[in-house]
């Protein structure tokens, strides 16, 4: 990752919203990133090729691509998912007016440096520990409690104010309703039956949601910068909605490269968190990814988060445990893992390793060859 080289005791971010970074003639030294081509970004094609589910097909095939992609990504490209294009356009064009108003407007609604899951506008908790600045901004916001972010930006109401709450409720009731038919998927993958999704507690209960946008903005000098750092997404399931120009990039091993995530019209990206791996026991893993910046081609990424309530407490599934298997995580709620994250970004430590349980790989062995 490149977060050693940038991290450093001074925070740059922990203060300051705005950042007019648009009409920028070069790349500050507060904004160039040394380690960004550490490793060669490479387009998905060959062995790189990111795994498409269609969930317009046939039951057992979806399930089966879902699967696959799980194990061997942790991400994918979903089509077929039903959420109408219209609902999509419309979400991401009122987000587009979001951040071209003025910036003294976007920051009446800043965000509150410092707090985990604060919402509002500004840099991401990630940012906060680096010592370099990322070429992007942001705002996040609870769906649930739109209305009431938004008159932070649109005081006195009015059309505009309206006409973003309403589409923002719009896109989140669809968001919600393929989170919940893509957990049923997961859960089918995972080996569960109907029946129990319906009564297993920990199951019915993985709805809260969050949506966040980043508006990775034109850069002058793309391969000195970056959106967003290489990080990974710590709740279930993030859904991305993203403009036809791709950015995201995916770190994937042996050799180390960035593989770009092709952002072909219509379809989302479906990213799996560090609480989804919690849940699965380690089976399906929250990849390493980060966002680039381009020269010529402006870029809207709408990530919605699937992530647990704050009082739930996150464990790995009975059903998810392989027989004789024990499980490898400890539990933890939201919040408490927000707070792990914090003190691990801008390092090299990964967070899950913190909820790590010592199982004896042996024991375990023999405990699940004689089951
Ligand atoms: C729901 C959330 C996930 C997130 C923290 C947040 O409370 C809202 C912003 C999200 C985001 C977006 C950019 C990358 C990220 C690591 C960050 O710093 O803020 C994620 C957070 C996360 O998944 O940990
Ligand atoms: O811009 C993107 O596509 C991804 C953004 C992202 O990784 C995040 O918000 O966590
Ligand atoms: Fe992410």
């Amino acid at each position: 990752m490149q977060s050693s080289s940038s991290s450093a005791s001074t925070p740059a971010a922990a203060s300051g919203l705005v950042f007019d970074l648009g009409s920028a003639a070069g790349v500050p030294e507060t904004h160039a990133w040394p380690g960004v081509n550490e490793y060669p970004s490479v387009e998905s094609a060959g062995r790189d090729v990111v795994p498409v589910v269609d969930m317009g097909v046939a039951c057992p095939d979806a399930t089966r691509a879902l699967a696959r992609a799980a194990d061997e990504w942790g991400v994918f490209l979903l089509v077929g998912h039903g959420v109408p294009r219209e609902v999509a356009a419309r979400a991401e064009e009122q987000v587009a007016r979001l951040f071209v108003l003025p910036a003294p407007d976007k920051a009446c609604a800043g965000r509150r440096p410092g707090e985990p899951t604060a919402t509002g506008y500004g840099r991401p908790p990630l940012a906060l520990r680096f010592s370099k600045l990322m070429w992007s901004e942001g705002y996040t916001f609870r769906a649930a409690t739109v209305r009431e972010e938004f008159r932070r930006v649109w005081p006195d109401g009015g059309d505009d104010y309206l006409r973003f709450c309403d589409v923002m409720e719009e896109y989140d009731r669809e968001m919600r309703a393929l989170g919940g038919r893509l957990l049923d998927l997961f859960f089918m993958a995972l080996g569960l039956t109907d029946v129990q999704f319906a009564t297993g507690e920990t199951e019915r209960r993985i709805r809260e949601t969050w949506t966040a946008t980043m508006h990775p903005i034109l850069c002058p000098e793309p391969e000195r910068a970056i959106g967003l750092t290489a990080h990974t997404d710590s709740g279930f399931i993030t859904l991305i909605m993203q403009s036809p120009v791709p950015g995201l990039q995916l770190l994937r091993r042996g050799p180390d490269r960035w593989v770009t995530v092709p952002a072909p019209p219509g379809a989302l990206i479906v990213m799996l968190g560090d609480l989804f791996q919690v849940l699965t026991n380690g089976r399906f893993r929250s990849p390493i990814h980060r966002a680039v910046v381009s020269r010529e081609r402006e870029r809207i990424s709408v990530p919605y988060f699937l992530c647990p309530p704050e009082d739930m407490t996150v464990a790995p599934l009975a059903s998810a445990l392989l027989p004789g298997r024990k499980a490898v995580f400890r539990a933890v709620t939201w919040p408490e893992y927000m707070e792990v994250k914090h003190k691990v970004f801008g390092t090299d430590a990964p967070a899950l390793e913190m909820l790590q349980l010592q199982v004896d790989e042996e024991e375990q062995g023999e405990r699940a060859a004689t089951t």
